[in-house]
């Protein structure tokens, strides 16, 4: 029907032309001819042939793409009076444009205008008071963590990520894991390859008994509600029982209830619950993606940790130190501009009829502001494949702004939206970002593990029998501990770390079965030259590096302090057991009584390799269920795909009047940066670093003088890529499939830069944590999936 409706529509537009675009098959359009896998690259692609502003019908509805900045902002700025609503989205039990649940998908009406304004409020008083000092606080639990255990580094971010925005949420850290799966659960519900009522509708009419996923999504539902009232009336309780309840969203609502002219308290919940869930599933994307850019574009760090150094000394980072870290902002910005979290955009949906430019653009359409698109124009960003920080440090860039006191900022950025609906959570994401990301460049540095042998270690050498056979022995201890008295926060925290190394010990002997083969096969694509590769080239980029240490020869003047420093690099096992030794001595110290030696005996041998999270599992899963029907495939546009993808669109000779439209053969070369390795000759940095790539091609080389100590040669060991990807060839591009694009966990190392820091940060985390200050995350309802239990945990799909 939609699709004979935007036929008739487009009938009756006089004197106007209809958008270019693929033209698709009857009534299903351009489905079949979308990728399993980032979808956003096909989209990308076809903006490249069909110009800046194209349209596709997918299942009957019409998509509009818009891949540069100024049509996004022509169309939902400044006519955002009828580019402001939302998408149906069908597998929800409640209608998402009406609901008065998610202010982010909310269509504009009444209650989005309230909420609106309520969400605006709490970003302005919280921010005035530093976002309460959360980032903070629990950057040092993720220090922690990240020595304790630095092959869940993916975990511990997502936890930080989850514990500040339960904090901002409701006061209290406790909440974090089951806010990361209320998150998880609602980011399947709304994205097009989650949910099968996404791709089926029909069956969201059907009964419960009849389709699981319809039971899943009711469960989802009441488990959200449950919680958000639960945490309601947990601030409510705060607030009555302390003489000082701790600052949240939550308690600004109850405060001034009367203000914000909610329907209920329900709806108070939700708007406090959905800034949680927008919070806790965004940021941590980024997160990931700052380790991949450090490790692929190493020759950055040292001007960070110099900024750092100069800045910070001592000391972690706070928010207030924005101003005087432009390069940490501007390794951020970059971040977020390289791998955009949201590389498809939230969905607008236009309200009437339109003309631009003379194209017509029907009402009902779905408009997409494609920001991988829009992140990459050649125009704004030269070299847009690049990961180059310097574009907004270096003058020569067009993207360079001062005072650099305030820039480079990721507010007002096109990542976060456009008009009526931007993100309300950018000075939020802005602060969890600088203070956590600062904080780990504070300590750590990064690099890619380039080893030629397997990372993982058969589970049965000597080293991690020995590693088991220890915290066995430890997590024997701390049981007997408990048996015999009441354990104290401190002690019980030391068990549950114990046991988790214990578990971790054991799943690692999985995952060590088929990880290394994996491993190698990837190396070995990625070292792969690209069949359809241009010769290697010198790229302006990498003369503008040497602009700019040129320009800049005062401050990078200043000896690095690269080999002095990086030689008391810690091992992490010795970490590891530092920790648990001062934790041992503390709790000695409190109860005067002895541990065995043992606590201070040969720490676990630390295994540097990233372990899928239970989010990753999730996710895979989803991807991986097969459907009911043969011919479909899970994939993360929404729509459903034959078994084997067409791959070869229908050529159109619809032109665009906007911008000429690139010939697709030249948009599917892949350049490099750097010669393909097979040309390149491995040269060895003193602090041996991973690689580094010279050339016959003179016009590659610079003096070493020229380029200073901080830029140590070191080029991407991915391929560069412009318009299509081969994605198997760019080991950066593996993300997860769902709305939010997080990257999978990989492989690398993080070592201390300095012990004395990683000490400070150990001594203050416990005096901290023997505070109370660091609750553990509460379990509500149990994890299990099993049953028909009112409320609980969803399976991935039922
Ligand atoms: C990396 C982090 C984030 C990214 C990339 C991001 C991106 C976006 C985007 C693209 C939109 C839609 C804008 C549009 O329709 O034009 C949006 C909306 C929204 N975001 Fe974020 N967001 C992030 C973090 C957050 C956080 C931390 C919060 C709150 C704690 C938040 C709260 C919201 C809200 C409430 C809306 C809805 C605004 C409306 O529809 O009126 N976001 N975000």
């Amino acid at each position: 029907v939609k699709y004979l409706e935007n036929a008739a529509r487009n009938r009756f537009a006089k004197g106007v032309r209809s958008l270019p675009g693929p033209q698709g098959l009857p009534f299903i359009g351009s489905v079949l001819e979308l990728p399993q896998k980032n979808s956003w690259m096909k989209f990308h692609e076809w903006g490249e042939q069909y110009g800046p502003i194209y349209q596709v019908n997918l299942a009957g509805v019409n998509h509009v793409w818009i891949t540069r900045d100024n049509i996004a902002r022509d169309l939902l700025t400044k006519r955002g009076a009828i580019y402001s609503n939302r998408p149906h989205i069908p597998a929800l039990e409640r209608d998402n444009r009406t609901s008065g649940q998610y202010l982010p998908l909310m269509s504009k009406n009444e209650t989005w205008t309230r909420q609106r304004r309520f969400a605006k409020q709490i970003m302005d008083t919280s921010e005035k008071q530093s976002f309460y000092g959360y980032p903070e606080l629990e950057s040092l639990r993720l220090m922690v963590e990240l020595m304790v255990d630095p092959f869940r580094y993916n975990v511990a971010m997502e936890s930080y990520i989850s514990r500040v925005t339960s904090r901002l949420a409701w006061g209290t850290s406790a909440p974090s894991d089951e806010l990361k799966q209320r998150a998880r659960e609602l980011l399947i519900g709304v994205s097009p390859s989650g949910a099968l009522g996404n791709k089926f509708p029909f069956i969201m009419s059907l009964p419960e008994r009849l389709i699981p996923a319809k039971a899943w999504e009711s469960r989802r539902a009441r488990t959200e509600r449950k919680f958000f009232q639960t945490m309601q009336q947990q601030v409510k309780s705060d607030m009555s029982d302390s003489d000082t309840p701790k600052p949240s969203w939550m308690r600004a609502f109850l405060e001034n209830k009367l203000k914000w002219g909610f329907a209920s308290d329900l709806e108070g919940a939700f708007a406090v619950g959905m800034h949680g869930i927008a919070g806790a599933l965004t940021i941590a994307a980024p997160m990931q993606s700052f380790c991949l850019a450090m490790c692929h574009y190493p020759q950055y760090q040292d001007l960070l940790y110099e900024e750092i150094d100069e800045v910070l000394g001592d000391r972690m980072p706070t928010f207030a130190d924005m101003p005087d870290m432009p390069v940490l902002r501007a390794f951020i910005r970059e971040t977020l501009r390289w791998r955009p979290p949201v590389p498809t955009g939230i969905p607008h949906e236009s309200s009437e009829d339109d003309v631009y430019e003379g194209y017509h653009i029907p009402a009902g359409s779905v408009i997409h502001p494609l920001e991988w698109s829009i992140s990459r124009d050649p125009d704004v960003f030269p070299e847009p494949d690049e990961w180059n920080p310097l574009r907004w440090l270096d003058q020569e860039f067009p993207t360079f702004q001062e005072p650099l006191t305030k820039f480079p900022t990721i507010t007002q950025y096109s990542q976060f939206g456009y008009g009526r609906r931007t993100c309300q959570g950018m000075g939020v994401t802005e602060a969890d970002l600088f203070v956590g990301l600062g904080s780990v460049a504070w300590l750590f540095s990064m690099q890619a593990n380039d080893s030629p042998e397997p990372v993982n270690k058969p589970a049965t050498s000597d080293a991690e029998a020995e590693a088991e056979s220890w915290l066995q022995e430890q997590v024997k201890y701390a049981n007997q501990r408990a048996e015999d008295e009441a354990l104290s926060e401190a002690e019980a925290d030391a068990q549950i770390w114990l046991q988790e190394q214990m578990k971790t010990t054991n799943e690692r002997a999985d995952f060590e079965e088929t990880a290394p083969r994996a491993l190698q096969e990837r190396r070995a694509q990625a070292s792969e030259p690209l069949g359809d590769s241009q010769p290697p080239r010198c790229l302006s980029s990498e003369d503008a590096e040497r602009g700019f240490f040129e320009h800049n020869a005062k401050r990078i003047k200043r000896e690095s302090w690269d080999s002095k420093r990086r030689s008391t690099s810690q091992d992490f096992s010795t970490l590891q057991h530092a920790i648990a030794a001062k934790l041992a001595n503390q709790n000695d110290l409190a109860d005067q009584s002895s541990r065995p030696s043992s606590l201070t005996g040969t720490p676990p041998p630390p295994q540097l390799t990233a372990r899928i999270s239970e989010y990753d599992r999730v996710e895979q899963a989803v991807t991986k269920i097969p459907l009911p029907f043969s011919w479909h495939h899970a994939n993360d546009s929404g729509i459903c795909l034959p078994e084997t993808p067409l791959s070869t669109p229908g050529e159109s000779e619809s032109v665009s009047a906007l911008t000429p439209p690139t010939s697709p053969s030249s948009t599917r070369s892949v350049r490099w940066s750097c010669p393909p390795p097979a040309e390149a000759t491995p040269e060895t940095t003193p602090d041996s670093a991973p690689k580094t790539c010279t050339t016959t091609n003179s016009s590659l080389q610079h003096p070493p003088s020229a380029r200073s100590t901080k830029l140590r040669g070191t080029r991407p060991s991915t391929a560069p890529i412009h318009g299509k990807v081969a994605m198997e060839n760019d080991p950066t591009m593996d993300f997860s499939t769902l709305l939010i694009a997080k990257p999978m966990p990989f492989s690398f190392q993080l070592r201390i830069r300095d012990e004395s820091r990683a000490e400070k940060v150990q001594k203050r985390w416990l005096e901290l944590k023997l505070q109370g200050k660091f609750e553990e995350a509460k379990v509500y309802w149990g994890k299990t999936t099993a049953g028909d239990a009112e409320v609980g945990w969803g399976k991935t799909f039922s």
